[in-house]
């Protein structure tokens, strides 16, 4: 990093934060898609004033089926009522696969016939090619709509995932139907570099952090589009609305939540959504913590832990 990089003097206090919260996909015990539990977690996101994404890595896109995915975006524009959300848009392949665009931009397509905003989720296809090409992608996307959104993946993830280097991140700020990008290498550094680069490029448009190991990340100018935030919509609005007024509660909410995110993203880090139905369950929001068939699970044991957690943090938005 430069020297002249100081981290403390990119810190914004009292900022309105932006939050959108990567939606959990819940299942039954037969193994079916919990749509009851995902309506009502839909809403209950929303009702934060957190905006729900929905079709995402905590959303399974990589491993749910087509009617599965449409469905998921059906329910979200009944249940929302014409109020904002984010769906990944992913064209499924295999590794040394080629650049799918068109499939992408029938993605993009329904989504925003659903009233929502794309995410560009990550692919081999995608993330496979040269920077300029990669570039060349998302221009080619852009045609195809007014707004999305770019998502950078940690490999820690899934294995098509990549970071960009800079030179490519500054070609997405000059896309300008690309209005933010989600952020998840799960490294400060590269966000904080973005956060420059976006300052002195194209101060309208958002770095959301999707470092789940990092939260604080909102202090210096990212805003949010979390898995974690799945696990506590009401937790992090409260977190975020203590940022604005200023409030020192903020610290220790922050603490708490961050706990939890260095539990449940922990090796191996794909296991944070068995986690996520592990704790929402605990909260009694759903009644099932099966997972994706094909996902990584944890262990029983974990559940204790979660509580205390849990127990935390409603106490300190008693
Ligand atoms: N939970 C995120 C992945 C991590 O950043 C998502 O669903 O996209």
């Amino acid at each position: 990093m430069s020297p002249d990089f100081r981290p403390s003097e990119m810190i914004r206090p009292q900022r309105k934060l932006t939050g959108i919260s990567a939606i959990l996909l819940p299942f039954t015990e037969a193994g079916d898609v919990d749509w009851t539990a995902l309506q009502a977690h839909i809403l209950r996101t929303a009702e934060t004033g957190l905006m729900p994404a929905v079709n995402m890595d905590t959303g399974f896109l990589n491993l749910i089926d087509e009617p599965t995915k449409l469905r998921v975006l059906e329910m979200t524009r009944e249940v929302l009522h014409g109020a904002p959300f984010c769906a990944g848009a992913y064209s499924a392949d295999e590794p040394g696969a080629a650049w799918c665009a068109d499939e992408y931009l029938r993605q993009m397509e329904l989504i925003q016939q659903h009233g929502g905003m794309p995410v560009i989720f990550q692919s081999y296809g995608l993330t496979g090619q040269s920077s300029a090409e990669i570039v060349t992608a998302y221009e080619q996307l852009a045609a195809g709509c007014d707004r999305f959104l770019a998502f950078e993946l940690t490999e820690d993830l899934l294995p098509f995932g990549k970071t960009y280097d800079l030179e490519t991140y500054a070609a997405l700020l000059k896309i300008p139907q690309c209005v933010g990008a989600k952020h998840s290498s799960f490294r400060r550094e590269p966000e904080w570099q973005r956060l420059k680069l976006r300052d002195e490029l194209r101060p309208d448009f958002k770095v959301y952090t999707g470092n789940d190991l990092a939260i604080d990340m909102v202090m210096y100018g990212s805003d949010y589009l979390l898995g974690l935030s799945t696990f506590g919509p009401d937790y992090f609005a409260r977190r975020d609305a203590y940022w604005l007024a200023g409030d020192a509660r903020f610290y220790e909410l922050n603490d708490w939540l961050q706990y939890l995110g260095m539990f449940a993203f922990r090796d191996p880090s794909p296991a944070y959504k068995h986690s996520a139905a592990q704790f929402l369950k605990l909260r009694g929001w759903i009644p099932c913590d099966n997972t994706c068939p094909g996902s990584p699970t944890r262990p029983d044991s974990d559940v204790p832990i979660l509580a205390e957690i849990m127990r935390k943090l409603d106490a300190l938005i008693a």
